[in-house]
């Protein structure tokens, strides 16, 4: 298959120093959803669902991206993809090696180029695949609508796609209803690798499946990016995942990500209040580890998205929290490993970490 689902316009982005390994470069990216009110569904606020998000993915690895629910990891998931269009910043795809497109803004052709390029994985393959559709029809219409291959090539295509994902080319004329969840998760991934992508978001992939069959798929993700060179961005609410699977991670907070980190680092030794409340509820199979070990319980609710509190959005659950906390916000900062935090105490707090597969 040709690589020219790839080929998206420059869009007039200067090229910025981010490095040759950089495949997406998300600027200040947001999604404010209005709220609307009155007879006139005048907007009469905003849900701030992603607000103002900066990092970066590099080819080859896979990002996980982790939180709470509602925090905006899907949010941010649907602009990459663009089936959201984002309200502010930039994101900057890198897809040639040369200038990069601003994809936050291109249209048409160049919008269709780009969704070749970036495919989705959905986390319910029993509402995601259409029912009455065969094999055929779900794997195939991807290029089908971009006009790539039809009739006999088609079929063989959609054969061999189901081959990769470890299903049999004559189950193309069944319909999903046939199959088991995890069978039909890797209808969802044949799907979504039809287009030859470069970078694979995939959105809760595997919580809905059977704990005996998520091993099978983290290894078909991962036998697929070795051998296609993908790039994940993994969005999960499973620490003890993604701690297996991802390279790097980000915590998002109620919109925000308040700390990136390598994997290693992040697990054992957060620098965010929040990394190590989330840290702390990941299940552990070793009763004497579980007795040595803490739960960090929050107090209150996640913040409101249309009615963040000041300064750090945190700081009403935050058990370190000082007054500065509460007025102002403290910024996403390098802390000078790659890694970064946004919190004022990051330096002073000695963050307990762990992690989920050894203690
Ligand atoms: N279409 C929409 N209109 C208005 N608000 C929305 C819309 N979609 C999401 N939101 C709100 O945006 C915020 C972020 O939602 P999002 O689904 O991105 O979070 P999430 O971290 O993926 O949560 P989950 O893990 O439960 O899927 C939430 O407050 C949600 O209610």
């Amino acid at each position: 298959m040709t690589t020219a689902g790839h080929n998206v316009g420059t869009a007039g982005i200067a090229g910025d120093n981010v490095g040759d390994d950089v495949l997406l470069d998300v600027r200040n990216l947001q999604l404010h959803f209005p709220i609307r009110r009155g007879l006139m569904r005048r907007p009469a606020g905003y849900v701030r669902a992603v607000d103002g998000l900066d990092f970066v993915i590099r080819r080859g690895e896979t990002l996980g991206l982790v939180g709470e629910s509602g925090c905006g990891k899907t949010s941010t998931g649907r602009c990459v993809v663009r089936s959201y269009d984002p309200t502010g910043g930039e994101i900057l795809y890198h897809g040639n090696g040369t200038q990069p497109a601003d994809i936050a803004k291109v249209k048409s052709t160049a919008l269709k180029q780009y969704r070749r390029a970036i495919r989705m994985i959905f986390q319910d393959p029993h509402s995601s695949l259409n029912p009455r559709m065969t094999l055929r029809d779900i794997v195939g219409e991807p290029l089908k609508v971009h006009g790539i291959a039809s009739g006999s090539e088609l079929d063989e295509r959609v054969a061999s796609l189901l081959q990769t994902v470890g299903l049999r080319p004559e189950y193309m004329s069944r319909y999903p209803h046939a199959f088991s969840g995890g069978e039909r998760q890797r209808v969802g991934i044949a799907r979504a690798l039809s287009l030859d992508p470069r970078l694979v978001i995939a959105d809760e992939a595997i919580s809905a499946l059977d704990v005996s069959v998520r091993a099978q798929i983290l290894n078909l993700l991962q036998d697929l990016q070795a051998d296609r060179h993908l790039t994940y961005l993994f969005i999960s609410h499973d620490l003890s995942v993604v701690e297996y699977l991802c390279d790097r991670v980000a915590v998002m907070y109620v919109g925000k990500i308040v700390e990136m980190a390598d994997t290693a680092s992040l697990f054992t030794a957060p620098q965010h209040p929040y990394t190590e409340a989330l840290l702390s509820a990941v299940p552990k199979p070793d009763p004497l580890l579980r007795d040595r070990r803490e739960r960090i319980v929050l107090s209150g609710d996640v913040a409101d998205p249309a009615d963040p509190p000041s300064g750090c959005y945190f700081h009403p659950r935050c058990p370190y929290a000082q007054p500065i906390c509460a007025t102002e916000e403290p910024p996403l900062r390098d802390l000078g490993n790659g890694n970064s935090v946004a919190c004022h105490f990051a330096e002073e707090l000695d963050l307990r970490g762990v992690t989920a597969h050894t203690g």
